[in-house]
């Protein structure tokens, strides 16, 4: 079996201990970069999350309290239309069943203006009540003023009675009441001869302003409108106020068709109006076919909202930067760790190979490059402590090179220096086990370890050494033999402990006094 020399020994053994060292240190090193982006982009993306949702959840929440809010709203104005409708018809129903019951020839009319102007003093609503015959004549109203030579055939809900037999209330277009110069809404009934001839009409009028000064006092935002309207249409009121409005058909509207699609029903949904998103709330109260309406700028109800969004959007921009300004810092840091870590390690490595060389030196003879005498003497008291604890025999070798004196004297000391290497060769090839060590003991002595040997056994390395050497026929002229050779000692016995090696090698010295005795080239114990 080949043999590794002493270097390569050396350095094998320095090696497999750095590298456990290295293992120990650097083997596991945790992703920590991955782990902190990871971990900065997860919480960016959670706070995004969350805020988008709880901004999504106060929008719908915002938009449903404001649709609670115009669904109350339309219902009052709703309720309150309503009720003043049915005072002004109850006022209406009570006077037309009056004047049929009593007939035009038998009617006390100063005993019926009296009591029209009775009634309106508790009907604030109302701006007047109206009597006329069937050509129009005003017969009573409840101002208590005459006003004989007026007419008011020409008006449309008196043309309306004349020429419908309808018994029912009927609600006109707003107008500019002729005792009052003030914008009213006729509500009136026809009223009928015995025979149910045509007899006149009964009139009640209800001043605009009563419900204006009520629509104008809601806060409905920017865009906020209230419609009071007929169910055909008819615009009966508009808030904010415009006179050119009144009367006005908005039939074909988007807003009044979706109503009519829904039957007038009391309902708040959110419809296109004027191109923008609008809360619609439509409600009717009672039998009069009259709807109030009321429409608000979607937009202008989020405002609100909006401004709290952009809040906490900004909020979370900042937030989302703090973090990955954290992180981009947190990875700059292990960035920097382990450009240092690399560098420590190419350090390491360049410290280690100086280490090895240095150890290298220190144990290894730099001419022969066998172990040198200080780790002989380390291997000496290590093998001879193995030895006598497991009670095994160990041998050792003393060689010395004859005449070589003589042989630097004749061939120089560079040639001698040569030959040393050429007898260190012989002796590290004649051994045969990976634990045999050969060193340098001291100039051109040498010695060998031979753990779990006999003398036999030693005998046999030291032979063969011998005759390798010889066999390489080194001349030397000044040696009887005419080529280099050496003298061997040797001794194997089971120490008594660590330190019974150095008998040992006294034994082999003395042994290699009494080969040199006996003639040199030769091996003796
Ligand atoms: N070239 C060289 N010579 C060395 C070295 N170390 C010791 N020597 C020489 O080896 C010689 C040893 O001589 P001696 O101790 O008298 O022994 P010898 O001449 O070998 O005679 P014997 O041992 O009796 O055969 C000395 O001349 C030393 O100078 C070395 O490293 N290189």
């Amino acid at each position: 079996m080949k043999r590794d020399g002493a270097v390569a020994l050396l350095r094998k053994e320095l090696g497999r201990k750095e590298n456990a060292r290295f293992g120990r240190l650097y083997g596991k090193r945790r992703p920590v970069k991955a782990a902190t982006i990871s971990l900065v982009l997860l919480a960016c993306l959670a706070a995004a999350v969350i805020l988008v949702w709880s901004l999504l959840h106060a929008r719908a929440l915002e938009l449903a309290n404001a649709r609670i809010a115009a669904s109350n709203t339309s219902l009052t104005l709703a309720t309150q239309a309503n009720s003043s409708f049915n005072v002004a018809d109850t006022v209406l129903v009570s006077l037309v069943d009056k004047i049929e019951a009593e007939g035009w020839s038998e009617l006390n009319v100063d005993r019926l203006r009296t009591l029209m102007a009775k009634q309106m003093a508790h009907l604030p609503a109302l701006q007047g009540l109206f009597v006329y015959d069937d050509t129009g004549r005003w017969i009573a109203n409840s101002s208590g003023r005459k006003f004989d030579g007026r007419n008011n055939s020409d008006r449309a809900y008196f043309q309306y009675h004349k020429h419908s037999r309808d018994r029912g209330v009927h609600i006109g277009s707003p107008i500019i009441g002729r005792t009052s110069g003030a914008w009213v809404l006729p509500v009136s009934r026809r009223i009928e001869h015995p025979n149910g001839s045509f007899a006149g009409v009964a009139l009640a009028t209800i001043r605009i302003d009563f419900y204006r000064k009520i629509y104008e006092r809601l806060d409905l935002g920017p865009d906020g409108e209230v419609l009071m309207t007929l169910n055909d249409g008819t615009l009966l009121l508009r808030s904010p106020f415009d006179a050119r409005e009144l009367g006005r058909n908005i039939a074909s509207s988007p807003v009044f068709l979706q109503q009519a699609r829904q039957g007038f029903a009391t309902r708040t949904s959110v419809a296109e109006h004027d191109g923008e998103a609008h809360i619609v709330s439509h409600a009717r109260i009672g039998a009069y076919p009259v709807g109030i309406t009321l429409l608000q700028d979607q937009d202008a109800v989020l405002a609100g909202w909006r401004h709290s969004a952009m809040f906490a959007g900004t909020a979370l921009l900042l937030l989302i930067a703090g973090l990955l300004l954290l992180g981009r810092r947190v990875v700059r840091q292990v960035n920097l760790r382990e450009q240092l870590e690399g560098e420590l390690l190419s350090t390491k490595a360049h410290l280690e190979t100086a280490n090895t060389a240095l150890s290298t030196m220190a144990y290894i003879d730099g001419l022969t490059e066998l172990f040198n005498r200080r780790y002989y003497e380390l291997a000496l008291a290590r093998e001879a402590g193995r030895a006598s604890r497991n009670g095994a025999s160990l041998a050792v070798l003393m060689l010395d090179v004859d005449f070589f004196k003589k042989y630097n004297d004749r061939y120089g000391h560079q040639a001698g220096d040569s030959t040393l290497k050429a007898v260190a060769q012989s002796i590290q090839r004649g051994l045969r086990r990976s634990g045999d060590l050969a060193a340098r003991y001291g100039g051109e002595e040498f010695v060998v370890i031979l753990p779990d040997t006999d003398l036999a056994g030693a005998r046999e390395v030291a032979e063969t050494i011998r005759v390798a050497l010889q066999s390489r026929a080194i001349p030397h002229a000044d040696s009887p033999l005419g080529v280099v050779t050496v003298s061997i000692g040797m001794c194997a016995a089971v120490p008594a402990s660590a330190e019974g090696g150095a008998d040992l090698v006294a034994q082999a010295d003395a042994a290699l006094y009494r080969a040199k005795e006996a003639g040199r080239n030769c091996s003796a114990s």
